[in-house]
């Protein structure tokens, strides 16, 4: 059978405008389509275990294709790759490889992938050129689009980092069949997170809808790509984040706490699952404090719980630091300014906002209610 035309969504950048295509079988035209955009380019794939195992073969083939030659750095898989260790283990491999400047790195993968290919990209030579090839939905519908790349610390998610633009995204559909159920409905958080944020028709269309995300054909294809639509467009409009795009971190504030404090063990806890009970949390504060009505938290708890993912603190395997030490990671948020706590807050379904100056106190009450221990 042959596959349909891609769609194609443009990250509105001025000169580092680029193309996100979605579609099934796209690893086989990575070639084509990166030799277009960078003629006479050295690749060096960046790739993890589980995906190399799936995928690599597809991709070097797709790319040999193009007359692209290949280097390939495997890297063990999950979020604890995210780190100084292996972010010196990319920049030596691709310079072990002897890429100049103007030859890119591929990353094939999920968003630990993108995001530390993508920083080494960004350092290595002082910047090199960046292609992401994202395998997860996760990466499909946020990380490989809107440039922010980086590693975690110790002290809290994604402390170090770069923004640095891809000159393509490719997310071949396909390769979703590959992916295990758990980490599906992980990306799906950051999906809903686009309804969210400020499209009710979205969360509405997902409510009835995603079981067919789920099991492929037309309406994921067509989810993926409203999620890059929105993405897009936010970066396009705030690319450093210096305001709206923060909209974008609904969920995170909580969620990337969580993260740290379960010392990124995925067998506890992945992002997409801190996104998920952070968003519920998040719209539990807002109606805590007035802003948006409980049924809201109801509606958004009834859906993750629905579709599968945690949505609550007590879904997290294990024991939890309290509620004074998961303050204490929030305070490392980027989202600090002058010491004052920002939150991505609701007035309901689809009406988020950036609420400057919470006051810590009414963070660590809700803490303490929500906490399960
Ligand atoms: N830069 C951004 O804008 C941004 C946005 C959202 C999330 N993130 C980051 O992305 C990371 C989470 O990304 P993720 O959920 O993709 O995690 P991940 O990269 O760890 O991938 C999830 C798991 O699925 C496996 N996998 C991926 N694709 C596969 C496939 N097609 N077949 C089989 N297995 C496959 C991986 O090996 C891994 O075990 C976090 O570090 C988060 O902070 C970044
Ligand atoms: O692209 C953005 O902007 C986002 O906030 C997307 C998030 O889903 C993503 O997890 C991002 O890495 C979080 O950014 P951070 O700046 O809070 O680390
Ligand atoms: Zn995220």
């Amino acid at each position: 059978m042959i596959d349909p035309e891609p769609v194609k969504v443009e990250v509105g950048l001025g000169d580092r405008a680029y193309d996100i295509l979605i579609g099934p079988g796209l690893l086989s035209s990575t070639g084509r389509e990166i030799a277009s955009r960078l003629p006479g380019t050295r690749a060096a794939i960046v790739t993890d275990d589980n995906v190399a195992a799936a995928h690599l073969d597809t991709l070097k083939a797709g790319l040999d294709k193009g007359g692209i030659q290949t280097a390939v750095i495997t890297l063990p898989a999950g979020e604890k790759t995210k780190s100084f260790a292996h972010l010196e283990e990319v920049v030596d491999g691709v310079l072990a490889a002897r890429l100049e400047r103007r030859d890119v790195v591929v990353a094939l993968g999920g968003g630990v992938i993108g995001d530390l290919a993508g920083f080494a990209a960004g350092i290595v030579r002082r910047g090199m050129n960046f292609v992401q090839v994202p395998t997860s939905l996760l990466a499909q519908v946020d990380s490989s689009v809107g440039g922010k790349t980086g590693i975690n610390s110790a002290r809290g998610k994604n402390l170090v980092g770069v923004f640095n633009q891809p000159k393509l995204v490719l997310a071949d559909t396909g390769v979703l069949d590959t992916l295990p159920i758990r980490e599906f409905r992980a990306g799906y958080a950051e999906l809903a997170k686009y309804g969210l944020i400020d499209r009710p028709a979205f969360f509405a269309w997902l409510e009835e809808n995603w079981q067919k995300v789920f099991a492929g054909g037309p309406e994921r294809t067509e989810a993926i790509a409203e999620a890059c639509r929105a993405k897009a467009d936010v970066v396009a409009r705030d690319e450093f984040e210096t305001g709206d795009r923060a909209l974008l971190n609904l969920g995170h504030t909580f969620g990337h706490a969580l993260e740290a404090a379960t010392n990124y063990d995925g067998a506890r806890l992945v992002h997409g699952e801190g996104v998920a009970i952070g968003m519920a949390l998040a719209h539990r504060f807002s109606s805590r404090l007035n802003l948006a009505s409980p049924d809201d938290a109801e509606r958004v708890e009834a859906h993750l719980r629905a579709v599968g993912l945690p949505w609550r603190m007590a879904d997290i395997p294990g024991d939890l630091p309290d509620a004074e030490a998961l303050l204490g990671f929030i305070t490392q948020d980027k989202k600090v300014s002058r010491g004052a706590l920002t939150f991505i807050l609701t007035r309901g379904i689809g009406q988020a906002f950036i609420a400057k100056d919470v006051p810590p106190s009414e963070v660590l009450s809700f803490l303490k209610a929500s906490h399960p221990g």
